[in-house]
């Protein structure tokens, strides 16, 4: 998980660099909606991947999507640790409990 939180920090940290030296400032730079259009783009390719059978190719995608997904948190200034607290608060709350105490 550190990795994920170290990432995080980084992209946090590129906010207002300069584009055409950071992937991560020239996607925030598009704002936020180009920002969840990409995150959408690699969660495609990971459901391809997955579909497809293709193990390696869906790690990789995997990992683009995550970090699409930290860039979009990003470009609307949601904190990583909030996204983290809400599953720490579903953590021991199963699924079905939870969709049968609807
Ligand atoms: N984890 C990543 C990461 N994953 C994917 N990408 C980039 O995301 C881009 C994905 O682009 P696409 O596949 O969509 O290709 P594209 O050429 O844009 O395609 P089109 O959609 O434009 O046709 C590529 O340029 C990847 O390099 C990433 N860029 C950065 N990081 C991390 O972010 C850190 C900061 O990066 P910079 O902001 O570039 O310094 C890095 O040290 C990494 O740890």
């Amino acid at each position: 998980m550190n990795i994920l939180a170290d990432l995080a920090q980084t992209i946090d940290a590129r906010k207002g660099a300069n584009p055409d030296s950071s992937w991560t400032a020239k996607l925030l730079s598009r704002g936020p909606e180009k920002c969840a259009e990409k995150f959408g783009e690699e969660a495609i390719e990971a459901i391809i991947a997955c579909t497809k059978g293709d193990r390696d190719e869906l790690v990789y995608e995997c990992a683009d999507t995550l970090y699409h997904m930290l860039v979009m948190l990003a470009a609307r200034d949601v904190p990583f640790d909030e996204v983290l607290a809400e599953l720490k608060r579903r953590s021991g709350i199963s699924g079905i409990e939870e969709k049968a105490a609807r």
